[in-house]
């Protein structure tokens, strides 16, 4: 099978926008990710995969904690500048962020954020799956949510019924 059926086939699988931060000795750091989920809710534990050849790559791996921020339909102009080539600084400039416990940046306004400290790490071809046990919560005020799919950004309203 050719890498681009592989990829054809997995634009139609539809996923949850993110932005990945972390901070700590090695600096500050943030990727956009579509490839999050939960693993367990006992220890309340999901996963990320990143990309080896990321920028970001050795500050996830030197800190060892990140915040997950679900993004709302909103953030579709922050997914891309998280998404490759943007100076990091610049990358921050576009949001508003705060500290979480474990010093991961949040973003004000995210539909949800999780901040983790990251458990296991396991490389399958190009890309580590981080295992990462969830220490604390933010709950947006709106359940609103951004969703990758066909290569286009979809916002996700929940309307009253
Ligand atoms: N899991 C990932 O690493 C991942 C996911 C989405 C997008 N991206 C990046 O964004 C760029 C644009 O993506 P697009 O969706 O517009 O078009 P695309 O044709 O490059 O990707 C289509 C789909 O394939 C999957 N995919 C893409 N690159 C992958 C990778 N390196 N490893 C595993 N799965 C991958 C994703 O589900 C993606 O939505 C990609 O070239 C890639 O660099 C990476
Ligand atoms: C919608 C969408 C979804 C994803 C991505 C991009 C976009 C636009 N990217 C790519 C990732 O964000 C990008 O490679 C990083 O920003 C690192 O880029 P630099 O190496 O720092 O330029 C990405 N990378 C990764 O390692 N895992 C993932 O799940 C995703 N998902």
């Amino acid at each position: 099978m050719q890498k681009a059926d592989y990829r054809n086939a997995m634009s139609r699988l539809g996923a949850a926008v993110n932005i990945i931060t972390t901070d700590g000795p090695a600096g500050r750091a943030g990727f956009t990710a579509s490839a999050v989920c939960s693993v367990t809710d006992e220890p309340p534990t999901l996963l990320i995969c990143l990309n080896r050849t990321a920028s970001v790559y050795p500050a996830f791996e030197a800190n060892g904690v990140l915040c997950v921020n679900v993004l709302a339909p909103d953030h579709q102009a922050l997914s891309g500048v998280f998404g490759g080539k943007t100076p990091m600084d610049e990358r921050f400039a576009a949001g508003r962020w705060h500290a979480g416990v474990t010093g991961s940046p949040m973003l004000d306004g995210a539909a949800v954020s999780f901040d983790c400290r990251v458990v296991r790490s396991t490389a399958v071809g190009t890309h580590d799956v981080l295992f990462c046990e969830v220490a604390a919560i933010t709950l947006g005020d709106t359940a609103h949510g951004l969703v990758y799919f066909d290569r286009r950004y979809h916002g996700l309203m929940t309307t009253a019924d």
